[in-house]
């Protein structure tokens, strides 16, 4: 069973090099993945409907006649709501209901209202705030269905005040989730096509005859999904770039081993590339876990799954104090950051990498995936060293805001032609100039 993960130790003299190596992708299936994404958006751009509805057929098994065929009703929707049983229902409203609360708070704290100040001479300059006119969801949905995916990426966008939503997901072999419908009725989707991949990210950044173009694109996929969203950057925009679920556990030894080994299984479970790492300085309690991992994997129904993804990036590792565990957990900068211990802010304090951060043993990552309220669509792959949760700024853009009074233009208008002079720019100089009293 000492294969079953990884451990490692701080103190090991090749301890950076086996992190990095644990961190790392495979490069090779990425170019791969990445000519065959090339190769679908192509043939959507060129072809559109014809295209989609191609790749939708084959990848999915799906034998429909048109795209039009692909697309859901609100009655659907609607209906697929009506069919929930109350306890289901009950969860999926509770849960839109506390991700719409959250979300509110952050469109009313986050500037979404612009700003202006009026200078002396009477110039007024400020910062305009709009909603995006028309979005694209993806969610994903092809080896699971993730229906809370849905509220997380619609919510804010209607939080945001968008417009249209447009939602893509597929139904590989046909085969639609009722609570997934019934999540885009709650959130207010406007149109759902049972598309995915990269033809769906094409679909949506070309628009067909069919799907309309949509102004950015939003949500995590697979790796078809990312390197498709990657190469229409520009064309629209996107959220990020959402690699494999990760969750870094810190924990001080003190809370339940089979609390943190289910845990780890959490996010092993989404995918055989998803990671997850225990960080501790007690040798005791990281033995404790790895008992934990081995009494409770067999009865997991994805234990398969889980298996693989510990067996080949997971790890426990022993570190010299909880300080060292803050310095590495801000080098892996994690999606997810489960601080496992006694007075956890004390740790959270010294992070300053990490896509969301569960403080304390009552504070499991799956709350956070589901209904704590913040978004779970998170920076992954050590990107959150430089970006954050999709969140309602997300679907909001900024226009900058200049009016000049007759009497800013005079002090400003000597100060542009000067410096467009420097630059050899006369139309600009003049353009300055005109508006100068003699
Ligand atoms: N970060 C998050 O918030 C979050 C949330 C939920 C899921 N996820 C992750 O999203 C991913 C979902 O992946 P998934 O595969 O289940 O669903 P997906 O919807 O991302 O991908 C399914 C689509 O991939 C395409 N595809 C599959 N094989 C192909 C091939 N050989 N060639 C071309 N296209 C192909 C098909 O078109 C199919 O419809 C998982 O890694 C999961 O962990 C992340
Ligand atoms: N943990 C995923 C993000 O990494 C989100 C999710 C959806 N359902 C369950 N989990
Ligand atoms: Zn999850």
């Amino acid at each position: 069973m000492a294969s079953l993960i990884t451990r490692l130790d701080t103190t090991d003299a090749d301890f950076s090099r086996k992190l990095t190596s644990l961190l790392a992708f495979e490069a090779s299936e990425d170019e791969a993945i990445d000519r065959a994404a090339a190769q679908i958006l192509a043939s959507v751009k060129t072809s559109g409907d014809t295209a989609v509805l191609e790749a939708t057929n084959r990848f999915d098994r799906l034998n429909a006649s048109s795209v039009a065929a692909l697309e859901l009703t609100q009655e659907e929707m609607q209906a697929a709501l009506a069919s929930l049983n109350t306890e289901r229902r009950t969860a999926l409203e509770t849960a839109a209901a506390r991700v719409r609360a959250y979300h509110e708070i952050q469109k009313a704290e986050c500037g979404s209202a612009g700003f202006s100040y009026t200078e002396a001479d009477g110039t007024v300059l400020g910062q305009k705030v709009t909603p995006l006119d028309r979005v694209g969801i993806y969610v994903p949905g092809g080896k699971a269905a993730y229906p809370s995916s849905v509220l997380m990426n619609a919510i804010p966008a209607k939080v945001a005040g968008v417009k249209e939503i447009i939602m893509v997901v597929p139904t590989p072999d046909g085969v639609k989730n009722p609570l997934v419908l019934a999540a885009a009725a709650i959130a207010g989707v406007d149109r759902v096509f049972t598309i995915g991949g990269a033809q769906a990210v094409g679909a949506l950044a070309y628009g067909t005859a069919t799907i309309p173009a949509v102004d950015k694109i939003v949500g995590p996929g697979n790796a078809y999904v990312a390197a498709a969203k990657r190469r229409v950057f520009g064309v629209v925009g996107i959220d990020m770039i959402a690699g494999p679920s990760e969750i870094l556990v810190l924990c001080d030894g003190t809370t339940d081993p089979d609390w943190v080994a289910m845990d780890l299984f959490s996010q092993a479970e989404h995918d055989e590339l998803a990671q997850s790492i225990l960080l501790c300085p007690d040798e005791t309690y990281i033995e404790a876990v790895q008992a934990s991992i081995i009494k409770l994997l067999p009865d997991m129904p994805r234990n398969e799954v889980i298996r693989t993804s510990l067996a080949n990036r997971g790890a426990l590792i022993k570190v010299r104090d909880m300080d060292e565990a803050c310095e590495i957990a801000n080098s892996i900068a994690a999606e997810h950051l489960e601080i496992s211990a006694e007075n956890p802010q004390q740790w959270a304090e010294k992070i300053r990498h990490a896509g969301a951060m569960f403080l304390g043993r009552y504070s499991s990552e799956s709350l956070g995936d589901y209904c704590a309220g913040p978004n779970h669509v998170l920076p992954t792959s050590r990107t959150a060293r430089f970006s954050s949760p999709l969140g309602v700024y997300d679907f909001q853009k900024r226009s900058s805001m200049i009016f000049v009074s007759e009497q800013g233009a005079q002090t400003l208008g000597k100060v542009a032609a000067e410096l467009a002079y420097g630059e050899g720019l006369q139309a600009h100089a003049r353009s300055a100039e005109f508006r100068l009293k003699s």
